[in-house]
């Protein structure tokens, strides 16, 4: 049967509403987020509370960074030790067979970290004020999370203490992308914009930009997961679908090269936010299964980093 990704008002638990949520909020988009989390893997979240000119700022800073000639991105590569930088065309594959996936991208653990400040003052400027309200609003959705699962309210709070301070204690990671327009020679086997992959922590966050293209394996089918004005779209981790004891599923997904010119020939922006746990928290099975061997989720993030990066 042909799944849609489904879509959860936030309502009271948006960024806009600084108090608490009313309790029935909260049972509401529990219910609704672990429904989602079962069956689909993705969700569009609404009325999430992160304005869209916030957005839009660190689309065009990154536009800019992207932009900019090879040797100036060179200088802000990420390598096997800094996870924090630059990383070009085909630096990443996730899909091994693939040869080519033409993506760029700059990932930010830290906000004391280092930025292309010379070259482009705003990307940390714009970067600063998005990242404090991803963090934010990725704690208010761990709480629904712990109140599904039947966990005490601050059960994944207490596993995520340490968001953005830094890959040495949390590798949560603000990722900006770009998909640079392609030439007609680019449509063949073996090149992508996305691979096939699953993510690697607990959730993800993501903004996508209004070209579309990215595509969510669910219910035996590929589904386009297209841009819904106004929502953040939110898909679980390998390691909460591991957590979980395969309760929640880590979706596949892609990013193809578009069939049709105009869509191949315009650069794709979009912006993740891949949340992780603290890197010492010890991660097993909630259900009690014995079947696996709990896994620190910084060893578990390095086993599928040294999996796909080429350096
Ligand atoms: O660009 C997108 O829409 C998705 C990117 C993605 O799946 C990833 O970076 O993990
Ligand atoms: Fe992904």
């Amino acid at each position: 049967m042909k799944q849609t990704i489904p879509i959860i008002d936030l309502a009271d638990i948006g960024l806009e509403n600084p108090s608490d949520a009313k309790e029935e909020t909260v049972t509401r988009v529990s219910k609704e987020l672990d429904d989602a989390f079962a069956n689909v893997g993705f969700v569009y979240l609404k009325n999430h509370g992160i304005d869209q000119h916030t957005v839009d700022a660190v689309l065009r800073a990154s536009q800019a960074f992207f932009q900019l000639p090879d040797d100036c991105k060179d200088v802000y590569r990420r390598n096997s030790t800094q996870y924090d930088g630059y990383s070009g065309v085909d630096q990443e594959i996730l899909e091994s067979k693939n040869l080519h996936e033409v993506r760029e991208a700059y990932d930010i653990t830290s906000l004391d970290s280092f930025f292309p400040d010379k070259h482009l003052p705003e990307f940390r400027q714009v970067i600063s004020e998005l990242v404090p309200k991803l963090c934010q609003l990725s704690h208010r959705l761990l709480r629904c999370l712990a109140k599904a699962l039947d966990l005490d309210d601050e059960y994944f709070i207490r596993c995520h203490t340490m968001m953005c301070q830094g890959s040495d204690k949390n590798a949560t990671t603000f990722r900006t992308l770009y998909y640079p327009s392609l030439a007609d020679s680019a449509i063949k086997a073996g090149v992508e914009r996305c691979g096939r992959h699953s993510d690697y922590g607990t959730f993800t966050l993501l903004f996508q930009d209004d070209i579309g293209g990215l595509e969510v394996f669910s219910g035996g089918e590929w589904v386009a997961a297209a841009p819904i004005p106004g929502t953040v779209l939110v898909n679980v981790g390998d390691l909460l679908q591991f957590w979980t004891a395969d309760r929640y599923l880590a979706t596949i997904h892609r990013v193809r090269v578009p069939e049709e010119e105009i869509r191949r020939r315009l650069a794709r922006q979009s912006l993740a936010f891949f949340v992780h746990p603290d890197n010492d928290v010890m991660v097993s099975p909630l259900n009690g299964s014995k079947n696996h061997l709990p896994i620190s989720a910084l060893a578990h993030l390095n086993l599928r980093y040294s999996q796909t990066y080429k350096y």
